[in-house]
């Protein structure tokens, strides 16, 4: 007998039969047995039939089984994780839950939605395409030191989000397992984040990870977000030596009693690098010295300096682009405008600094470069520097070939190395600002009737401002009559000085309003790289 695709049966459907009409069976059960293999095949459909799970199990960690799925409105692939736990456990969790669909950083796994079913927590992930790190480690014995600042650098990036939640969300569980890597670009992200407190509930398990748990774990005294400072220290432990920590313990009792004893694992004798040894040393301190994500970014191994360079400018050289990049920071660059003749880097650079642009304690040091800037442009050295720092005799910085435009203010996560113009990133206010914090912001379509208080007060809630700064713009619109969405549709670029709010202000209503699209790049201020979406 031979049956082509699955045409008859009381499992018959039409898709079954679309995905199997290629395929000859020389048996019904041959038919079966292939399809039960077959990786792309739906086998099961969330409750609002927007996700769809498929044949093809991705990995198996010791509480939760991961498969390949689909989000089918957005057509991308997703990671449809199976945990087993109470209805009870899943209750429980309700409100933790809410707050995980709000966690958005890029250094973590995004977490899209969520149900109970069947004995089951099924929540569904961004799929990670490269494995995790420990794998990564694993393949490419120890990698170098480079690769390995820029995960750490990722790592604490999306801790410090993280930990800036009030109160801070502790993830609880990380090492090299649980952290991933996606693409060739070798883009690091914590992951195994909807499941650190249902495994700290199990009742037949130890808390997190023996070898990546801080003392204090151990203790039952409680603990705070300095737990996974520890472990991040375990695991740069494990990048640079390529050993689990504590390998030399056979199980949990051993290492348990190190731990409690303040014994260190023994692969880290095998540190030589005197940076980074003082970094883990600082990161699995006890925890009343121990770093917290931010001191940990901020350490010399990882250290960033930030530096202006001058993208551009017109030929009375009066009107400047610059750019701060902060080296090492992949990814991350702040590009503004200068008007040499009005603005000062003082007052510039607060002002970032007071929209959170940029962080405070590198004021001194970006005003000192912007005066070195102006003065190497006016060829002169006589210009005030009011940050009081000496002037070094370092070249100007290389121009652009794109001369002569001038770009608005704009916080650019592509890389600093190509220029490109109109990103909508900016950073999100926290009780700890920090530039490593972005978002992404699409503009959103209001109708020319919509009161101003509405794109106003949105403007500031998608930018993390709050009801004050929103009241504050909101009157500097009102008191030039602009009361509805079509008034300030209707204005030119130049109106937008008139109205007194600040560079970030106004940028963010504009990018609310109108996206990338608010004003088109000069031919002369497109990326090198030819990229074209530019303010
Ligand atoms: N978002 C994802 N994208 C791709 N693969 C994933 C993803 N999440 C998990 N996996 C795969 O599934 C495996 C099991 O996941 P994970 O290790 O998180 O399970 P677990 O039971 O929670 O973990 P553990 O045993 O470490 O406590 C991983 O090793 C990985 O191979």
């Amino acid at each position: 007998m031979s049956v082509r695709g699955y045409q008859s049966g009381s499992e018959g459907s039409d898709n079954h039969h679309d995905e199997e009409h290629e395929r000859t069976f020389s048996s019904f059960s041959e038919y079966i047995d292939h399809s039960k293999h077959d990786p792309e095949k739906v086998v099961e459909v969330s409750p609002n039939g927007r996700y769809a799970k498929l044949n093809s199990v991705l990995g198996k960690g010791a509480y939760k089984i991961v498969y390949k799925g689909i989000d089918r409105e957005e057509g991308y692939e997703v990671a449809w994780n199976c945990f087993q736990t109470s209805k009870q456990e899943y209750a429980e969790l309700s409100q933790e839950i809410e707050i995980l669909k709000r966690v958005r950083h890029p250094n973590i796994i995004n977490f899209h939605d969520c149900w109970y079913s069947n004995t089951e927590f099924i929540f569904i992930t961004e799929l990670m395409t490269s494995g995790t790190l420990r794998e990564y480690i694993r393949k490419l014995q120890t990698p170098n030191v480079k690769v390995v600042k820029r995960w750490c650098r990722q790592i604490l990036k999306g801790l410090i989000y993280l930990h800036s939640y009030d109160p801070p969300i502790i993830h609880r569980d990380i090492k090299c397992d649980n952290i991933f890597i996606n693409g060739a670009h070798g883009e690091v992200k914590i992951g195994d984040m909807g499941t650190a407190k249902m495994k700290i509930g199990k009742k037949y398990t130890v808390i997190g990870t023996p070898e990546f748990m801080a003392p204090e774990m151990y203790e039952e005294k409680g603990y705070n977000e300095k737990v996974d400072i520890y472990a991040f220290g375990m695991c740069l432990l494990e990048m640079v030596t390529g050993e689990y920590p504590y390998n030399e313990c056979k199980n949990a009792a051993q290492i348990f009693k190190k731990v409690t004893q303040g014994l260190k694992p023994d692969c880290l004798a095998k540190v030589t690098d005197p940076e980074v040894l003082s970094l883990i040393n600082h990161c699995i301190a006890p925890e009343h010295e121990r770093y917290s994500a931010q001191d940990a970014i901020e350490d010399p191994f990882l250290g960033v300096e930030p530096e202006v360079v001058v993208l551009s400018t017109n030929e009375a050289k009066n009107h400047l682009t610059l750019q701060v990049v902060f080296k090492g920071m992949d990814k991350l660059s702040v590009k503004f405008e200068f008007n040499a003749d009005t603005d000062t880097a003082e007052e510039v650079v607060n002002e970032m600094i007071e929209e959170q642009v940029l962080p405070q304690r590198y004021q001194r040091f970006i005003t000192h470069d912007i005066n070195r800037i102006l003065r190497e442009l006016a060829g002169t050295s006589d210009k005030k520097d009011s940050a009081g720092l000496h002037a070094p005799s370092s070249p100007m910085a290389p121009m652009h070939p794109s001369q002569g435009a001038v770009a608005p203010l704009t916080l650019d996560t592509s890389n600093p190395q190509t220029l490109v113009g109109g990103s909508t990133t900016l950073t999100r206010r926290n009780s700890n600002p920090d530039y490593n914090s972005e978002m992404e912001l699409p503009p959103k379509d209001y109708s020319a009737d919509t009161p101003i208080d509405d794109l106003v007060n949105d403007t500031a809630m998608a930018y993390h401002r709050g009801p004050d700064k929103a009241n504050e713009w909101l009157d500097k619109l009102k008191k030039q009559d602009i009361m509805t969405v079509g008034d300030l549709k209707d204005l030119q670029d130049s109106d937008w000085a008139g109205f007194d709010l600040t560079v970030f202000a106004s940028r963010a209503i504009r990018n609310r309003l109108f996206g990338k699209t608010i004003k088109r790049p000069s031919p002369m201020t497109r990326s090198p790289s030819g990229t074209d979406d530019g303010i």
